[in-house]
């Protein structure tokens, strides 16, 4: 399941992931099913404790009940303290994709290796702030690299370009790796992050701030290939 949940993601990419941080979470099973309608193939959960960020929102009953509602693969953010203590229940909750914060860990290979002994997945999350050195031990042990372009915790906030220069080392590093970016991403970072070798991203607003979801996946995916494809024309739109 879980080998085969991340084929299903590696085969989306490049994709936009639907960060389910500002949505109707009166009416979640409604927005899964919009979501799906508008084309997203993979969900990001945003896991947060009010302790490793300033902002609290859900953890296992929320990405359980999405289980249920959805075989798209949940790719599930923790932004979290203690990664290793709710590993377990969250792989046993659903999880298909497991990213913890190498801020937050003494040890990021060690912790990598020790989700990924639990069958699922693994992602690795990294600040703004933090460099990449502070990751190259677990670099083979994760599964994908999730590079933050906003400090971790909240929706809204403006895109730090020091994530397109995180991207393009690692892309020049490793053409396999899965990549991916979280914070800002709109019509007008999505193509940056793209042409910077990047695969997921993550989006919130631009998504659910829109009544048309079906229309911002649409903007999102034009906007996505457009800086490539302006660089293949020699510069020309
Ligand atoms: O994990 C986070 C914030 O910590 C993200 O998933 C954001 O929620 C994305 O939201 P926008 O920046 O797209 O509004």
């Amino acid at each position: 399941m879980t080998q085969a949940s991340l084929e299903t993601i590696r085969a989306a990419s490049p994709a936009v992931l639907p960060s389910l941080l500002l949505c109707d979470f009166g009416d979640l099973k409604g927005e899964v099913s919009r979501l799906a309608d508008a084309g997203a193939k993979v969900l990001h959960l945003d896991v947060m404790d009010g302790h490793f960020v300033p902002n609290m929102t859900y953890a296992m009953p929320i990405v359980e009940g999405l289980r249920r509602h959805t075989e798209m693969p949940l790719d599930v953010h923790m932004m979290i303290s203690d990664p290793l203590t709710y590993a377990k229940p969250m792989v046993d909750a659903g999880a298909d994709l497991l990213t913890f914060h190498a801020e937050a860990v003494i040890d990021a290979a060690e912790t990598a290796q020790q989700i990924a002994e639990l069958g699922v997945s693994v992602g690795v999350a990294l600040n703004p702030d933090t460099p990449l050195a502070s990751i190259a031990s677990c670099l083979p042990h994760v599964d994908m690299v999730l590079v933050m372009s906003v400090e971790a915790g909240f929706g809204g906030q403006k895109f730090n370009p020091i994530a397109l220069e995180k991207l393009r080392a690692l892309r020049d590093a490793d053409p396999d790796l899965l990549l991916q970016i979280d914070g800002g991403i709109d019509a007008s970072t999505i193509g940056p992050a793209r042409a910077a070798g990047c695969d997921l991203f993550v989006v919130g607003s631009a998504i659910f701030k829109k009544d048309d979801y079906k229309a911002a996946f649409a903007d999102l995916n034009a906007a996505m290939t457009s800086e490539i494809k302006t660089e293949m024309n020699g510069g020309q739109a």
